[in-house]
Formats: structure tokens, C-alpha cells, sequence
């Protein structure tokens, strides 16, 4: 990309660009409002407030009952192990997890680990479309599990799960559940306060606030046990002097978050499809990956089959686009990634996935350049392909059984 080309950024799913008004908010934080909120001065009582303020946006945006069922962390994955680890020492008699196959490391990673000191973990698998069996969950669901954690929406795919009815489930069994709503949290409407949902985690770099803040919503009367003990902090719950600033941020940017769920709904949603749309009539052999009925709407995963999804990012980079790949060859192990597995993706398409998400600061204009910036690119590539020859695809490379969404 040349210095005077703009970059389109279409990777929000990983991290996103913190928002003017955001960033705005922070900064007195950073310099004369620097008191500890503990402290009971005139310079704590200020940030004191701030928090206060920050923590009934976030409890606004997740139609939380009570502001004090909002304790504020690091990051989501803080947020998740906090949860887990929580039931699992709240309830030391029940030593099993039900969670799934296509969960964030932040949980999968937590539950391997949590295997070799001797729970039972159940993962649950998908579908090729994504989907859950709620009959398997179902018969699951006994009084030996400690704790559901379920992802509201894959953060590669953007598929959303049936939380809320799985929460219902889970509490006729009286077993508790949590959510890992990072990417859920900011693109869709969410109201705890009318659902089972105990606990749920999010992050402040996914909705335009700054890295490095979380949030663990813990509902009234859950049983509790910190993972951070120290100070008194967020109500002994998680000790460690507040990141004010962060948090600060992070309200306002709830705040902003609400106020855009409808655009999130209509309009990133439209540049989505158009984007979406746009590739799939220009190019053969790409199909979307998930459940196209229940996805969120700024994420779109499309298998591009017979070439590599790396070379595709990194002919899009020169051109200033940047979006992702679900692929782990760059971690060196030439696999594809855990999500397009338990999808049973045919590995000829799962090595060529590639996902957009986009936000409420991409522009139709931005779509339609990626789109003709993509279309040769794929030609370019599969004119490489070892998989591909003069008048297509050699030979027939999807699995037995395997129906894409589109093909
Ligand atoms: C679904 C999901 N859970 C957890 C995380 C981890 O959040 P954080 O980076 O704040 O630790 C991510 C971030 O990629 C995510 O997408
Ligand atoms: S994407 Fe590189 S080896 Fe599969």
C-alpha cells in the first residue's frame, strides 16, 4: 500500500479502533485526576465517582439489575477464568464443566488445564453449520456440574448460541451459567436482568473502549469466590487498585454502544451482506462458514477453497485491507483453526478461510473497494493453486457428508 492510500480496517473481531469521544474521556484520567478512588480526599472521591458513573453504563448496556453485579478486570480472558474458577471453588463438591468445542483459548485453554488436575470436561461439538445439539446439553446437565460456560457468539464465524434458552436449561437443572459474551456484547441487545444468565464476561477492546479492561457480571445472590485477593477493590471481589482511565472509557463507550445497536443492526448489517454478496457473485468455490440464520451482524467467514488463507491476507495488506484468517499455520502447527475442525470444514476450504468484521466506522465505500481489490486477488491465488487447474478445481474436495451454506 502506498503512505497515501487509506487502510481499510476490517478486523474488528480481534481488536477495535478506540472511539474519539472515548479516548477524549480518559485522558483527564491520565493526568490531574490521578487520586486513588480508595482514598477518601477530594482526588479519590473524584475518580470515585467516575467509576460509579462507568459502572452504571456498562450495567445499562447489559440490562443488569443492579450496578453492583458489575465488577470490572483486565480483559475477557480475566473475566471467563475468573467465572469458572469461581463455581469450581464455590462448589468444590461438583468436579465437572460442560462448555464447547468452538470456545475462545481463553476457556478452552483454562479447561485443558482444569482436565489434568481432574475435572471432567464435557465439550460439546457443532454442526457444519455451528449449530449445538441441545438434546446432548440436556442430558448433561446434572447436579456433578459445577458450572455451563458457553460462548454467546463465535469470534470467527460470529455464530451466535442459544444462551439464554441454554441459561433456562441449566437453572431447572440448578446448575450455574456463565457467557463468554465478548463478541456479543455492543453488536446485539442484550437484558440479564430477564434471563438465567448468572454470569458473563466482556471486553472493552471489542466495543471501542481501550485494551486491557473486562468486565465480569455476577448476578445477585450467585455464589462468589475472587481469583484476585488483596484490597478491598470492587467489593473484595477482585482486588488490585481500579485502572480509572480504562474504565472511565469503557463506560462511555457502552454508553456510545447502546446508542448504536440499532445502526449495528441495519446498517453494519446491509454492508456486511454487501460485502458478502459482492464476493460471493464475483467468485466460484467460496462459500460462507456458521449459521447464516443466526450470526452476528458485522462478521462474515468465508471459506475461499483450494488456496491458502494467509496468501490471501497478505496480497489484501498490500493493498491496506486488513482482515484475518482462522488458520494457525502462523503458530506453525498447519492446522486449521479448532473452530473450522469441529465444523468438519473439508481442510482444502478451512485453509482458505478468511473472516471480515466490520463495525460502525466502515463505510460502503470501504466495501466496495475490498470487493474489488478481493476478486483478483482470488484469481491470482487459485492460478497458483496446485488444487486447481485451467477450467477449475481438480477432482471433488469437500467430505463426504459436508453441505456448505452456500456453495
Ligand atoms: C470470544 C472471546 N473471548 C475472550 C477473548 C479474550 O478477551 P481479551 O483479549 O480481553 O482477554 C476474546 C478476544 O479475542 C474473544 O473473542
Ligand atoms: S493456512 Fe497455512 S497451512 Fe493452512
Amino acid at each position: 500500500m502506498s503512505e497515501q492510500t487509506p487502510g481499510i480496517y476490517l478486523d474488528n473481531n480481534a481488536t477495535t479502533m478506540v472511539a474519539p469521544e472515548v479516548v477524549e474521556a480518559m485522558l483527564p484520567f491520565f493526568t490531574e485526576q490521578y487520586g486513588n478512588p480508595s482514598s477518601i480526599h477530594r482526588y479519590g472521591d473524584r475518580v470515585g465517582r467516575a467509576l460509579r458513573t462507568a459502572r452504571a453504563q456498562v450495567a445499562a448496556l447489559l440490562g443488569a439489575t443492579h450496578d453492583s453485579e458489575i465488577i470490572f478486570t483486565s480483559c475477557g480472558t480475566e473475566s471467563d477464568a475468573t467465572a469458572i474458577l469461581s463455581a469450581l471453588r464455590a462448589q468444590p463438591e461438583r468436579r465437572e464443566i460442560i462448555t464447547t468445542e468452538v470456545e475462545h483459548p481463553a476457556v478452552l485453554s483454562l479447561c485443558d488445564q482444569l482436565a489434568k488436575e481432574g475435572y471432567v470436561i464435557h465439550r460439546l461439538g457443532v454442526d457444519d453449520h455451528g449449530r449445538l445439539d441441545l438434546d446432548a446439553y440436556r442430558a448433561l446437565l446434572t447436579e456433578r456440574v459445577a458450572i455451563v460456560s458457553v460462548m454467546w457468539a463465535n469470534n470467527e464465524t460470529g455464530t451466535l448460541f442459544p444462551v439464554e434458552e441454554m441459561a433456562e436449561m441449566a437453572r431447572a437443572a440448578g446448575v450455574m451459567f456463565h457467557t463468554d459474551a465478548v463478541q456479543a456484547v455492543g453488536k446485539l441487545p442484550i437484558a440479564l436482568a430477564d434471563s438465567a444468565i448468572d454470569m458473563l464476561s466482556l471486553s472493552g477492546h471489542k466495543l471501542h473502549a481501550p485494551k486491557g479492561v473486562g468486565v465480569l457480571y455476577v448476578r445477585r445472590n450467585t455464589r462468589f469466590r475472587p481469583l484476585l485477593r488483596g484490597g478491598h477493590q470492587e467489593r473484595g471481589r477482585r482486588a488490585g487498585t481500579e485502572n480509572s482511565a480504562a474504565i472511565v472509557g469503557l463506560g462511555l463507550a457502552c454508553e456510545l454502544a447502546g446508542a448504536a445497536l440499532e445502526h449495528e443492526r441495519t446498517t453494519v448489517r446491509a454492508l456486511r451482506d454487501r460485502l458478502e454478496r459482492g464476493i460471493l457473485t464475483a467468485v466460484p468455490h467460496c462459500f460462507v462458514t456458521g449459521d447464516p440464520d443466526n450470526r452476528l451482524p458485522n462478521t462474515s467467514n468465508i471459506a475461499f477453497e483450494f488456496i491458502e488463507g494467509e496468501s490471501i491476507l497478505l496480497l489484501l495488506n498490500r493493498h491496506g485491507i486488513a482482515a484475518s484468517s482462522g488458520s494457525a499455520c502462523s503458530s506453525g502447527s498447519l492446522e486449521p483453526s479448532h473452530v473450522m475442525r469441529a465444523m468438519g470444514i473439508p481442510l482444502t476450504a478451512a485453509h482458505g478461510t478468511i473472516r471480515f468484521s466490520l463495525s460502525r466506522y466502515n463505510s460502503a465505500a470501504e466495501i466496495d473497494r475490498a470487493v474489488d481489490t478481493l476478486v483478483p486477488v482470488i484469481e491470482q491465488l487459485r492460478r497458483l493453486s496446485p488444487y486447481w487447474g485451467e477450467d477449475g478445481p481438480l477432482g471433488d474436495a469437500h467430505t463426504p457428508g459436508f453441505s456448505p451454506a452456500y456453495a
